[in-house]
């Protein structure tokens, strides 16, 4: 059935149309403004996310929202999804190669997503990458003639051996680096296997995402610093945010943050599963911080089990943690099973009280996220 409308309304609606097509004219000459801008960045060899510029650019618009009546959070909003643009855009021109005189680059494991990011990154940088995969070792020697940077990106489970079997060879200069999600035995591996630079490496996001702008790459220190400095300017080229940490820290950081989480996603994935729930009837009486709890766990199962299952088996010690979190949650339970109620309200104030101001910073935080999924709910 159509929607009911009237004659007002549509004359109304056709003024709309008018302003959204202006919209778009604006768009496209944004567009092509922040083209330029990738072009001479590229030149000037400047980072493509330029944080203060930002912040101050944010803060004028707001400010000058504020004077119109316009909610500043509509503009934040919107420019904010702009600059998101911006970053796939101005990526297209390339970036500037901090390394010219590097011979190639070997990725191996480069048909894998990451090394693929990876790959493309480096060629939009200037650098030749070769590729190195499962089929490519009885040419491994060629290949790695003359490379002046070697990085690791296969399976974790097999990272260590690969590393110790087929790595140890390589030219004296050649910097050795790895993606893998965990650091401390990996980059102990590349320094016994190598005796040139070494550094650790764990990009804290997925192959989809498009651009490096923002993200979070970790690096773990290996050997000889200063001549892999340059990778680390040029990481910071694409957008990304350099943590430096010490292996051991990094990983155990990682017992939570990824195998505790994932492990616990996929429980959730499980549980829904044996209790055969509808999806399909649970999406429509969702609030929509289910739908992004849905969202978050059902994104784990379009992906490859394998990856999970590397990820969570990765550190022995990540079993300390998940069964923690069983004891945690059995102790949780056993207060509803007493209907102890007055219990469960202490428990939650004292885990409130650690929050601290984490929690109301959470809370804004969230709230824009939960107002996108629902802006993005149809029909
Ligand atoms: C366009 C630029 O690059 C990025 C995108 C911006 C934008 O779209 O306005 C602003 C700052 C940068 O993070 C720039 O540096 O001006």
């Amino acid at each position: 059935m159509n929607e009911k409308t009237t004659a007002e309304l549509e004359n109304l609606r056709g003024l709309i149309d008018g302003v959204d097509q202006q919209l778009l004219h604006l768009l496209r000459k944004r567009l092509d403004l922040v083209a330029q801008v990738g072009a001479v960045k590229h030149g000037a060899g400047l980072p493509i996310y330029a944080p203060q510029r930002e912040a101050n650019m944010l803060a004028k618009r707001r400010a000058e929202a504020k004077e119109m009546n316009i909610a500043p959070q509509l503009i934040e909003d919107i420019l904010r999804r702009l600059m998101r643009e911006s970053y796939l855009n101005e990526k297209d021109v390339g970036f500037k190669q901090v390394k010219a005189d590097l011979g190639h680059v070997v990725i191996v494991g480069g048909e894998g997503k990451l090394g693929g990011l990876f790959s493309q990154m480096l060629t939009l940088s200037g650098y030749q990458v070769k590729s190195l995969d499962k089929d490519d070792w009885v040419n491994s020697e060629s290949i790695f003639d003359g490379a002046g940077l070697v990085i690791v990106t296969v399976p974790i489970n097999i990272t260590c051996e690969l590393i110790a079997d087929k790595l140890t060879n390589l030219p004296k200069d050649c910097i050795l680096a790895d993606l893998t999600s965990i650091k401390g035995a990996p980059v102990e591996a590349m320094l016994a296997a190598h005796s040139g630079p070494v550094l650790g490496l764990h990009p804290m996001f997925g192959p989809d995402v498009g651009s490096l702008a923002k993200q979070v790459v970790v690096v773990c220190h290996g050997r000889d610093a200063d001549a892999y400095q340059w990778l680390i300017e040029q990481i910071e080229i694409w957008g990304a945010r350099i943590v430096e940490a010490e292996p051991s820290k990094h990983d155990k950081a990682m017992q939570l943050v990824q195998a505790m989480r994932h492990f616990s996603s996929f429980v959730y994935g499980l549980n829904l599963y044996k209790e055969e729930a509808d999806i399909e009837s649970l999406l429509q009486f969702s609030s929509p911080i289910y739908r992004l709890e849905l969202a978050m766990v059902g994104r784990l199962f379009a992906q490859s089990p394998e990856l999970y299952a590397d990820i969570i088996f990765a550190q022995e010690e990540s079993l300390v943690a998940i069964s923690d979190y069983l004891d945690n949650y059995s102790q949780a339970l056993s207060i509803l099973k007493s209907g102890n109620r007055d219990a469960f309200v202490e428990q939650f104030a004292e885990v409130s009280r650690w929050f601290g101001d984490f929690a109301p910073q959470f809370q804004r935080e969230s709230r824009a996220m939960l107002q996108s999924v629902n802006d993005m709910k149809t029909g």
